[in-house]
C-alpha cells in the first residue's frame, strides 16, 4: 500500500510528497526516496509536514501516530488488526493531532456501509453471514473492513450477540450469531460480502476491490482533508458528506 499512496499521490495536483519511510531500507518509488523509519520524527519537523499517511502494521502505525502527535502532524490511518491497547493508543493521540482513521478507504465500501445498515433494519430476524476474501499476503483475518461491517449490523440488530468465525461441528446455527468468514488466496484486493437470508429469500451485498489503488486515493482524499484540522478522531465517512 505505501507503494501505491506514492505512486498515486506524485500524479495528483493537490498532493506534494515530501519524504517516505519504511522500516527496512527500500529503493526509491516513484522518484520518492525511502528513508529509514527511525528518522520519522525529524523527517516532520524537517518538511514542516502537513499530513502523514500511515499504511503498515499495527505496532510501528501506534509507534508513526505518537511521532506525529508529538511533531502535531495530522495523520491518516489505513493499518488494521490493533489489539484494544493499541487502538487507546491511537485514541490518546487523537487528543493532541487530527487523526482520522478508516479501516476501507474505497467509496464503494462506505456506500455499502450504508446499504446493509438499511437492509438489516429493514429485515429483522434474518440469518446474517459476512464473508471476506483478500491476497493470500493478508495478515490479519478477519479484515478491518469485516470487523466494521459486524460493528455496524451488531448496532442494527442488538438480538445478534455472537460472532462465529468459521463453522464446523454438528450443530444448527443460533438466532443470536453472526456467521463470519476470512478466505485468502492469490491476489485479491478486498472483497467484502454480507449475506441476509429468511424464509424463501436471500439477499447478498458484495463490493469487490479491482485493485489497490482505490484505497490510495481515498486516504489522499482523506489526508487533503485533514490537513489543518484541530485535533480529534475522524471518520472517512466525513471526508464523503
Ligand atoms: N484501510 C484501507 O483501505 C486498507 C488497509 N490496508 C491495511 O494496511 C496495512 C498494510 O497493508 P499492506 O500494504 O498490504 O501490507 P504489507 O505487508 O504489504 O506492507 C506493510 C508495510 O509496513 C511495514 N511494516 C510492517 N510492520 C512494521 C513494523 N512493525 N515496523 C515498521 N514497518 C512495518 C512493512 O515493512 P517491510 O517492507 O519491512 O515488511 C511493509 O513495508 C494492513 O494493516 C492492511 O490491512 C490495506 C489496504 C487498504
Ligand atoms: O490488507 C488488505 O489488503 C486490505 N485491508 C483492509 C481490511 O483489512 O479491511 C481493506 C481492504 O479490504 C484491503
Amino acid at each position: 500500500m505505501g507503494r501505491e499512496v506514492i505512486e498515486a499521490a506524485v500524479d495528483r495536483d493537490d498532493v506534494d510528497v515530501a519524504f517516505a519511510v519504511n522500516r527496512s531500507p527500500a529503493e526509491a518509488v516513484a522518484g520518492i526516496e525511502v528513508h529509514d523509519a527511525a528518522d520519522l520524527p525529524s523527517l516532520l519537523a524537517e518538511h514542516d509536514t502537513d499530513a502523514l499517511v500511515d499504511f503498515t502494521g499495527p505496532e510501528s502505525s501506534v509507534e508513526y501516530v505518537a511521532a506525529c502527535a508529538e511533531a502535531g502532524v495530522p495523520v491518516v490511518v489505513g493499518t488494521t488488526g490493533y489489539t484494544d491497547e493499541q487502538e487507546r493508543a491511537l485514541s490518546a493521540a487523537a487528543e493532541t493531532v487530527p487523526v482520522l482513521r478508516a479501516s476501507n478507504f474505497s467509496r464503494g465500501v462506505a456506500a455499502l456501509r450504508r446499504a446493509v445498515r438499511a437492509a438489516v433494519g429493514a429485515l429483522p430476524g434474518y440469518d446474517v453471514e459476512v464473508t471476506e476474501t483478500h491476497h493470500n499476503g493478508k495478515w490479519d483475518a478477519p479484515s478491518g473492513t469485516a470487523l466494521t461491517l459486524l460493528d455496524d449490523i451488531e448496532e442494527e440488530r442488538e438480538d445478534l450477540t455472537s460472532r462465529t468465525h468459521g463453522r464446523e461441528g454438528d450443530a444448527p446455527r443460533s438466532a443470536e450469531e453472526i456467521g463470519v468468514h476470512a478466505r485468502r488466496a492469490g491476489d485479491v484486493a478486498g472483497e467484502h460480502e454480507v449475506l441476509l437470508a429468511g424464509d424463501d429469500n436471500v439477499l447478498e451485498l458484495t463490493h469487490r476491490a479491482g485493485s489497490r489503488r482505490v484505497f490510495a486515493a481515498g486516504a489522499l482524499d482523506a489526508a487533503v482533508w485533514l490537513a489543518g484540522r484541530e485535533a480529534g478522531e475522524h471518520d472517512f465517512t466525513e471526508v464523503l458528506e
